[in-house]
């Protein structure tokens, strides 16, 4: 077999997207009945300026599981991921086409309400971003912004269940007027998370939300994910594939703005059908 390397994964995609007009239909071994699948995209295509990113992604997500995107640096997993709640929206010269429809509804649409969409569909990003605010305010920020918990008393109570929640409640419950700031890097991430549950959204996407993390911490997160898992669908972004492997049902790999295979997470990690993936698990590149 011809080892794989970068260089000659880079000639297989320029056939793949010449032969089929840069359609990104990939391999799908993933079999959903539609009352599972929450989110569906369809030949989602991306561009910063006129430099394309991503060539026309399909993929189903299904509902309550974790599903995580792998792929080398610069393949769009990102990209991607930020189109699921219309981030790209945010960076001037990101252009999005295509379909994503989350439910009944294509978020894509010019009709969507990104904050509404936002609340539904909470983001967790690489670096713990508290706001310069006490962790009490940091979880209540979202639900203030949307008119949910108006007295005092249901306020306390959504705060307090979503830092339960993300097991973080013991560990603040006698400084919830202290600075998220002050909390360790693991804590501020699970802050992070409690303010994106407060709202009580239905998807989480977490783009490599453990790469700031030393091993504890993101063993912790890992945890979290599991328990979260059920409750809301979750989307992951890692470049660590054990971390793939240990938290998520379903893995799509990515390479060069292309979808180039989906599967259970177990088939990819040990049959996958793809050359280019069998390359990147066992390490030939990336
Ligand atoms: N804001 C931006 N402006 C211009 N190009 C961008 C921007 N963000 C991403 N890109 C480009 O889009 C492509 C995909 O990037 P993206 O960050 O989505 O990849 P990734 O797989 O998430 O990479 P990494 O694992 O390094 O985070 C890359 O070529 C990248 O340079």
């Amino acid at each position: 077999m011809k080892p794989m390397t970068k260089e000659n994964a880079v000639e297989i995609e320029n056939k793949i997207n010449a032969s089929n007009g840069t359609t990104s239909q990939g391999v799908n071994s993933v079999e959903l009945s539609p009352e599972d699948v929450k989110i569906s995209a369809r030949d989602v295509r991306v561009k910063y300026g006129q430099k394309e990113a991503l060539f026309g992604i399909n993929l189903d997500m299904p509902k309550g599981k974790v599903t995580s995107f792998i792929g080398p640096s610069g393949c769009g997993k990102s990209t991607f991921l930020r189109c699921l709640n219309r981030m790209n929206d945010t960076i001037d010269t990101c252009s999005v086409t295509g379909e994503i429809m989350v439910d009944d509804m294509n978020i894509l649409s010019n009709q969507v309400d990104t904050v509404l969409l936002r609340a539904k569909i909470g983001m967790v990003f690489q670096k713990p971003n508290p706001f310069p605010k006490s962790i009490y305010d940091n979880v209540a920020y979202g639900p203030r912004l949307h008119g949910i918990g108006s007295s005092k008393e249901e306020m306390d109570e959504i705060v307090e269940t979503s830092l339960e929640k993300v097991g973080l409640l013991k560990e603040v419950k006698d400084r919830l007027l202290e600075p998220g700031t002050g909390l360790s890097g693991g804590q501020q991430q699970r802050l992070c998370i409690a303010r994106a549950i407060a709202v009580d959204p239905e998807i989480l996407l977490m783009d490599e939300p453990c790469s700031a993390l030393d091993p504890i911490a993101t063993a912790r997160i890992e945890e979290l994910i599991d328990e979260l898992r059920g409750s809301y669908t979750i989307v992951i972004v890692t470049h660590s594939m054990q971390q793939a492997a240990r938290v998520s049902q379903h893995t799509a790999f990515f390479h060069l703005g292309n979808l180039v295979e989906y599967g259970e997470t177990e088939q990819i990690f040990t049959s996958p059908i793809d050359e280019r993936t069998k390359g990147y698990i066992t390490g030939r590149f990336g």
